[in-house]
């Protein structure tokens, strides 16, 4: 088998290629391409590396046509359209925790400098202007940090703020009390926040309910002379209104390493007083960048070669430990859900997936993800594992994941049921030998049968000489008949034939089939 490509397209610290490499991947490493260029070549990778640079577009990933997987070194993936990703079956993994130390120190720094002014003494120092009258800080000890987000940055931020004998308070709506009580901070809500602190810092993701947070009125409101550092996204703070309370005072100073548009070259706060900035070093420093490098090129290969599924944000989790056993349960919720999507009629609303026994055992999503996989077919031909529970989702397919304990006639068991018009349909299937996927339930009807390449389903009734009948058809025509599987409700009732063909059976002896003696439905399936 041919290695995957990786391309990285970021500046990216070298060890990220060398782990491409150890680990069984071909790289090439083309920072600073326009979006032209990328374009033109993203079809030639599985794999896609990236910092904040490279945008992701729609664009982009319809011409990513091999694109397996997006790796962010880093953690926010603004810069990457997830929905249409997700859309487009490709994995999007970040790497949550490689560069937060390095960003909460940052955010440290900013306030540190924000209170003892030090980027403007330093320039005026070094004019020769020996500025001393002109700086009167302020302690930070004993004051009042406010954060807005209180997630891994924020809780590093409020650790260190502690060992400055700064009071922690936080908002975070998904801060639990537990955990704030654990962190030794504050839980406040957002104007409480804002008429205590002497400082804030953010650090929450941009969302629509973050955008524009910290807005015109809340920064009027604010306690007067507070200080503002944002090192986790621009967007956050409505940036008109932060330079007229700057120049009002309102505001005592301000320090972003981030902007609402980016890179900022000439920003409106620039002139601001008070105002200091860095052009988004937050994530800059050598131990955060081959951190962040390692963990990327670890968890795409770990994809790419083996299957394991690590810190992506549209697929659940799957360790390379878990990958091999599921494997062979992901092929077989695959083939179910195929051969439902396959014999199902009509507009189908709902599908209900259960595990009994061993299958109970395990991580259920990658199996759920399978089946709605090898169902959704039906509707598209580019579905995934990825991509199906989001198209399942736009179709209004209403998913239910059920476990049971019990261990039924098999020891692992995995059951498919979709609601029809005419009432649920069930196939149910099992693995023989720990790997092999096989049907042993089909609409009521116990048969065994190997679901694999093309397929003839027949139900026809239970009388002698059906088989000759059907077997002397599709000889007349040259089909061979690969394997015959046989299950019939009772005796001389309604039986089930599943038969695997050499061939493809075309239109002519469909037609055929479906006038033979004792023939009710007739189905050419293909796995
Ligand atoms: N400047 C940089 O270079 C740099 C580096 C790393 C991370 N970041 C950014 O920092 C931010 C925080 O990163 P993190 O690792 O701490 O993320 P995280 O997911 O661990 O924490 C984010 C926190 O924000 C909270 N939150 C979400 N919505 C909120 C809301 N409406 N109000 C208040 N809190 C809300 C969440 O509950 C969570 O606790 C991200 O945007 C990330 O992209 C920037
Ligand atoms: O890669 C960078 O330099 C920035 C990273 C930072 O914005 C992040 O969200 O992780």
């Amino acid at each position: 088998m041919s290695k995957p490509k990786v391309l990285i397209s970021d500046k990216m610290d070298p060890n990220a290629a060398r782990i491409f490499e150890e680990r069984g991947c071909e790289v090439d490493v083309k920072p600073g391409m326009t979006p032209d260029e990328l374009k033109g070549v993203i079809g030639d990778y599985h794999g896609l590396a990236i910092r904040s640079s490279t945008k992701v577009t729609p664009d982009i990933l319809d011409a990513a046509t091999n694109l397996k997987v997006i790796g962010r070194a880093g953690i926010g993936v603004d810069n990457v359209d997830v929905p249409y990703a997700s859309g487009k079956g490709v994995v999007v993994m970040n790497t949550p925790f490689g560069n937060s130390i390095t960003t909460a120190e940052h955010a440290i720094a900013m306030m540190m400098a924000l209170a003892r002014q030090i980027p403007d003494a330093n320039t005026r120092t070094k004019a020769g202007e020996w500025p001393k009258k002109d700086f009167m800080g302020v302690e930070v000890t004993a004051k009042t940090l406010g954060l807005i987000g209180a997630g891994n940055i924020g809780s590093i931020v409020a650790s260190r703020a502690q060992g400055l004998r700064m009071k922690v308070i936080a908002y975070d709506p998904f801060l639990t009390e537990d955990r704030a009580i654990e962190l030794g901070i504050e839980k406040v809500d957002l104007d409480t926040l804002l008429s205590r602190a002497d400082f804030v810092t953010l650090h929450t993701p941009l969302t629509d309910e973050t955008r524009n947070i910290l807005s015109r009125e809340r920064l009027e409101n604010a306690k007067p002379g507070i200080r503002i550092v944002n090192c986790a996204r621009g967007g956050l703070i409505d940036e008109v209104a932060l330079k007229d309370c700057l120049e009002s005072g309102q505001v005592a100073g301000a320090a972003l390493d981030v902007f609402a548009e980016e890179p900022a070259t000439d920003n409106p706060l620039f002139d601001a007083p008070n105002f200091i900035c860095t052009p988004h070093l937050g994530a800059s420093t050598t131990e955060a960048q081959v951190n962040v490098a390692l963990q990327v090129a670890e968890q795409m290969a770990d994809y790419l070669v083996n299957g394991g599924v690590t810190n992506a944000l549209n697929m659940p989790s799957l360790s390379a430990e878990e990958a091999p056993k599921l494997r062979p349960y992901m092929a077989l919720a695959e083939k179910l859900g195929s051969l439902v999507g396959q014999l199902a009629h009509g507009s189908l609303t709902k599908i209900s997936i259960e595990r009994e026994g061993a299958a109970a055992e395990l991580n259920g999503k990658p199996i759920t993800g399978a089946v709605l996989a090898g169902f959704m077919r039906r509707y598209s031909d580019t579905v995934n594992m990825v991509n199906a529970p989001y198209l399942a989702k736009e179709r209004g397919l209403d998913v239910s994941e059920i476990r049971h304990d019990r261990e039924g006639a098999f020891n692992t068991l995995i059951r498919v049921t979709v609601e029809t018009s005419s009432g649920p349909r069930s196939v149910a299937g099992t693995l023989f030998g720990t790997q092999s996927p096989r049907l042993v339930e089909i609409f009521g009807i116990g048969i065994e049968a190997e679901l694999d390449g093309d397929m003839l389903y027949v139900v026809n009734d239970d009388k002698p000489g059906f088989i000759g009948r059907i077997g002397t058809m599709l000889g007349g025509h040259g089909i061979n008949i690969g394997t015959f599987n046989l299950g019939r409700r009772d005796a001389g009732g309604e039986a089930v034939l599943l038969l695997s063909l050499d061939e493809h059976p075309g239109a002519e002896i469909m037609t055929e089939a479906e006038k033979l003696e004792g023939v009710k439905t007739v189905k050419a399936l293909r796995f």
